[in-house]
């Protein structure tokens, strides 16, 4: 089966953007892995496919987005592919508004295009209980640390820093964030992979580990669930301020620098939506022979 397909890239993090709204592909999570894999395929960290609405979709909604990380599974949330979204809806035709409200499996979102080109997205509220990250505290005791909470969790005695304060927060998809000296040393490869598949986190998580430059500055590097370390992460992004404010190390509005980029991240306090904005690029559009997978 030939496909056609648009790379698309927000601060670095890639994707392979699919258009449904005619009729769907069929594809597996075996396709899904062929197409982003970079030797074999057109190279991802995840594979959006736009759809239209699903009959149960609430009054407003434009469109429905899925979102597939290379490993074929399919998530809840992807930040930059929102606002990658949008883009591709506009360039395509497929609306003319500024603005369009997209049902994802963790809710409606709403993308906006910026007078400046970049995209801000209604990222939702952040989620704190445990249990809905989903991440199970059985037996620990939280740390209490500057105006609110982390955990101390036990990795594994390989691990540099066996031993590291995470704070928890769902975006819709899961995130734990940790506060290091300096992200360039950071030890994301190695204390990635061990958190991602930490037995406390049943859906797995998303790995963040942020250096707070000042009240309004971080730098930040993200291990993928299901993708491994990329070049930014928006929903990281969120979470990652999220955790700065509510342990008082930032203010309510935040650049994070990634190795791809910058996302300006807003968010006045429990309760109320996190904005993000930054920017959404096309990079080729093409064709491309899906080989015959379970
Ligand atoms: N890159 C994304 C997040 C994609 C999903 C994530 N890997 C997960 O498994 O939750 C972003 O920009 O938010």
């Amino acid at each position: 089966m030939r496909i056609r397909f648009t790379k698309m890239q927000g601060a670095g993090n890639d994707f392979v953007v699919l258009d449904e709204t005619r009729a769907p592909l069929g594809l597996t999570a075996a396709h899904y892995q062929f197409l982003a894999n970079r030797h074999f395929g057109v190279g991802a960290d995840q594979i959006l496919t736009v759809r239209p609405p699903a009959a149960d979709a609430a009054p407003g909604v434009d469109f429905q987005y899925v979102i597939h990380n290379a490993d074929g599974g399919e998530v809840e949330q992807c930040g930059n592919g929102a606002r990658c979204f949008l883009r591709f809806v506009r360039e395509r035709g497929l609306t003319t508004k500024d603005a369009v409200r997209v049902q994802t499996l963790s809710g409606v979102i709403e993308p906006r295009l910026s007078a400046d080109g970049r995209v801000t997205v209604d990222m939702g509220a952040p989620v704190f209980e445990p249990a809905r990250v989903p991440f199970d505290p059985a037996g620990l005791e939280p740390q209490p640390d500057g105006a609110w909470q982390t955990w101390k969790l036990a990795l594994s005695a390989q691990a540099e820093g066996a031993i590291v304060a995470l704070a928890v927060v769902s975006m819709g998809n899961p995130h734990a964030v940790q506060i290091v000296e300096d992200v360039d040393t950071a030890p994301v490869l190695t204390q990635g992979p061990l958190i991602e598949h930490h037995p406390r986190f049943a859906q797995r998580v998303n790995a963040g580990f942020m250096q707070v430059v000042d009240r309004t500055h971080v730098r930040l590097r993200v291990y993928e669930r299901g993708a491994g370390e990329t070049l930014a992460c928006g929903t990281g992004a969120c979470a990652a301020v999220v955790a700065g404010i509510r342990l008082g190390l930032l203010d309510a509005r935040v650049d994070v620098q990634t190795r791809g980029g910058v996302l300006t991240i807003e968010w006045a306090g429990v309760g109320q939506p996190v904005f993000m904005t930054g920017p959404a690029v096309t990079v080729f559009e093409g064709d491309i022979e899906v080989p015959e997978l379970p």
